[in-house]
């Protein structure tokens, strides 16, 4: 049988980075570019629980969030191949790590902190940001996690452009990490 030039996804694809750097909204964009199914982590908990983020927070507290977050990443990631958008602290849990490595080739969203403050404050969904200086809590999670972040695959600068310029630069991106695990798998 011939192979095909230029084969798609086998893995799930998924979107990591602070709140508001467009995994939602672009990942659903990059699902469709790619004709994979899309999940949203936060959605799914939602879901699961039967209550928003915010109500998870308030009437569970954040310890109880995390550890839904965690049961609901093994799901998603033991399925198949999907855009997964993940909740912004969802690769700080170690074991949803270990998995991403395992299961996921991992695309870290990154953009300028101001341009980021300026997207979260048009919604009041976030309950680490209630009350609170957006740009503060983001430099905060920032020093934190942008080191575990960093572990990605991939990191794809999506700055101010449109979430349509983000895909392509997202798609762009995967497509050389994609070349750069055939030639490192044929070399085997
Ligand atoms: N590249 C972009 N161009 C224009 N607007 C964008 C872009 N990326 C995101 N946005 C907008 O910023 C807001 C936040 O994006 P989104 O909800 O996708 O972020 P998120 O990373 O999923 O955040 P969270 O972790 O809180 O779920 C939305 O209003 C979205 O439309
Ligand atoms: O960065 C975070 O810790 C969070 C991001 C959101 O996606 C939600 O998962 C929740 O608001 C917490
Ligand atoms: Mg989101």
């Amino acid at each position: 049988m011939r192979r095909r030039a230029n084969p798609g996804p086998s893995r799930t694809i998924a979107l990591v980075g602070l709140m508001g750097v467009g995994k939602s909204s672009v990942g659903r964009r990059l699902a469709n570019r790619l004709k994979l199914p899309f999940a949203d982590g936060d959605v799914e908990i939602e879901s699961a629980a039967g209550m928003t983020v915010s109500e998870i927070f308030a009437a569970l507290g954040e310890e109880e969030f995390r550890a839904g977050e965690a049961r609901v990443m093994r799901r998603l990631l033991e399925g198949p191949p999907i855009v997964l958008a993940t909740g912004g602290g969802a690769m700080m849990n170690a074991e949803t790590r270990a998995l991403l490595k395992e299961r996921a080739d991992t695309v870290w969203l990154r953009a300028d902190l101001l341009v980021i403050a300026e997207r979260v404050a048009r919604r009041d969904t976030r309950p680490l940001l209630r009350d609170k200086d957006p740009l503060q809590v983001l430099s905060a999670l920032a020093e934190a996690r942008y080191p575990i972040y960093g572990e990605a695959d991939v990191t794809v600068d999506v700055g101010q452009g449109s979430h349509g310029q983000a895909v392509d630069a997202i798609h762009k991106h995967l497509r050389r990490h994609w070349r750069q695990r055939r030639r490192a798998e044929t070399r085997k």
